[in-house]
Order: C-alpha cells, then structure tokens, then sequence
C-alpha cells in the first residue's frame, strides 16, 4: 500500500476554496432550518449569525457560487439550499459502507440523518461471524469476506471505519483496494492511503481535550494568576492540545464569530 495522505490544493474545481467548502455544510444546515421553518429570505447576516460565521466571510464564499442575494431583501432561501446543496454533490445519492458494527457503528447505522442528507447506508460489514445476518437498523450485517462484493455491487464509493485501531489500517486497505475513493475514519489512528483517496478523521475526545483545555484555563482564571514567589520553580508550560495545523480553525483554537472548528477534522 502506498503511504501519504492526499494533499488537496487550497482550491477546489471552479475555484472554490477550501476553506469556504468546508462553512458550505454550516450554511446548508442553517438554511435547512429556515426552510423548514418555511422563511423565504434571509439576510447574510441573519444567516452568518444562524451558521456561527462572520457575515462578510459569508458574503465571499457566497460569491464563488456566483450568488450575491438581493439588496434590502437578501438570500432566496429555497434557491440556496439547492445551489450549496447541488456544490456539495448532494443532489445524488451516496450509498455508504459502515465496517465495524460495534456500539459505534450500530449507532451511525440508526442515525436516521444520512439518509435525509443524500447518505444511503447500503450495507454493514463486520469480521464477527456471530454477527453475519443479523439485522442492524433493519440492514442484515454481512461479514468481512465479502467486502469487496459488496462496494462493488452497491457501487458505493464512501466507506466509514469504525472498527478497532489495530483493525483499521487493514479494513482502509481493502476499502482503497476495492475501489473506495473517501473514507470517514472514526478509529483512533492516522491511516495512510494512496493519492487519489480523501480521508476525513472524526475524534470527539480530541473535541473533549479542547474543552478541558480551555476549562482549565478559565478555572486558572477566576482563582486568578499566582503571585510570584522569589526563588520559586515555574511550572513546566503545558503545550495547549489544538487542532492540527491545516485543520479548519486550527488558527483559531476554539470555536470563534467563524465557527469554523468542527468535530470531522482533515486526518
Ligand atoms: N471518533 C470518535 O469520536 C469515536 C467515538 C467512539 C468510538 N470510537 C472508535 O470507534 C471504534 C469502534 O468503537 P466501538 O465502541 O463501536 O467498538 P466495538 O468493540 O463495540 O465494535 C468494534 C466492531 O468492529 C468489529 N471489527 C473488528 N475488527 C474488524 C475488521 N477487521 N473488519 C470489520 N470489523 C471488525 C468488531 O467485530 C466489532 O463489532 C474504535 O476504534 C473506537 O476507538 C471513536
């Protein structure tokens, strides 16, 4: 297996930056919201405010969509939805492959927003043999053996991990091997695959180091800052655990008016 990650351009296809592809799902969620609600406009900073991005940033990404909303009047909220949702290629179906239904799998398995979102779970796969055929989320699980009947047959080209770390580089192998373009990888390990193929790392305890990190410091604040003692040791610094550089708001460090620190950081 050749190692490296993929190493995208800052751009996109159409110019596109990725920064602005990766506030393109906080939009769409956002406006998924109103138009549920049934609002027909928005203005950009009703909608900045609702995606937790600074609106002039919005104004920008919007503009590489070619969509500038209408003076006094703002986004058509309707036209949007389809125009980000058409960017995010989610106007097609994505069947999705779970490996590993454990009690993590099993839950991404019952999650019932995939499917409104254009995910398809289309099948389940697992190396317990006592757990071949059972049915999960009213999918029957099939065993490892045939994984790679299974993509092909599904024509899937996403594929979740969520198995053991020490299982995980072996299952991304054969998923790459078996024609799997973009892997979502919840096991706890960096996984290497060729060019060509994305991979997108989900850590929620990394999430949870954040927090305790900034927790900590705001407890360090209310007690306030220790008077210095003549002659007394310093602490040794603790080296702040932040998102890895080239990660969205990894600049940042904790979620800012751009909201752009999302769970699902680039692995
Ligand atoms: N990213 C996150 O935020 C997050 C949160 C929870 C768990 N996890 C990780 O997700 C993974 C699963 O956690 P869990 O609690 O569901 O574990 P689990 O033990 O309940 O389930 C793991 C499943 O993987 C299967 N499996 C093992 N080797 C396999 C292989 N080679 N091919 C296919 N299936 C295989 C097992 O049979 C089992 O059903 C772990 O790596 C865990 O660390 C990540």
């Amino acid at each position: 297996m050749a190692t490296g990650r993929t190493h995208r351009p800052a751009t996109r296809s159409r110019g596109i930056p990725e920064a602005t592809v990766a506030r393109l799902p906080l939009y769409l969620r956002a406006l998924t919201a109103l138009s549920e609600r049934s609002v027909p406009t928005v203005s950009s900073e009703e909608l900045a405010t609702a995606a937790g991005v600074n609106s002039a940033k919005l104004r920008k990404d919007f503009s590489y969509l070619g969509s500038y909303g209408t003076r006094g009047v703002g986004y058509d909220v309707e036209y949007l939805v389809y125009q980000i949702s058409r960017e995010l290629g989610l106007t097609q179906d994505w069947p999705v492959v779970i490996v590993g239904i454990g009690n993590l799998g099993a839950a991404l398995a019952n999650y019932g927003g995939f499917a409104s979102r254009g995910f398809r779970v289309a099948a389940l796969i697992d190396a317990d043999p006592a757990m071949a055929g059972k049915p999960v989320a009213g999918i029957p699980v099939q065993h490892t053996d045939e994984l790679e009947k299974i993509i092909t047959d599904n024509g899937v080209s996403i594929g979740v991990i969520a198995t053991p770390a020490g299982a995980a580089q072996q299952v991304c192998d054969r998923l790459v091997a078996a024609g799997i373009t973009s892997i979502l990888n919840f096991a706890p390990t960096v996984l290497s695959v060729p060019d060509g193929v994305d991979v997108r790392k989900v850590d929620l305890s990394i999430e949870l180091q954040i927090l305790a990190f900034h927790e900590q410091r705001k407890a360090g604040e209310e007690v306030g800052a220790p008077e210095e003692v003549a002659g007394a040791v310093p602490p040794p610094p603790v080296a702040p655990h932040r998102a890895p550089s080239g990660a969205p708001g990894a600049d940042s460090g904790r979620q800012g008016p751009d909201g752009d620190v999302p769970a699902v950081m680039p692995a």
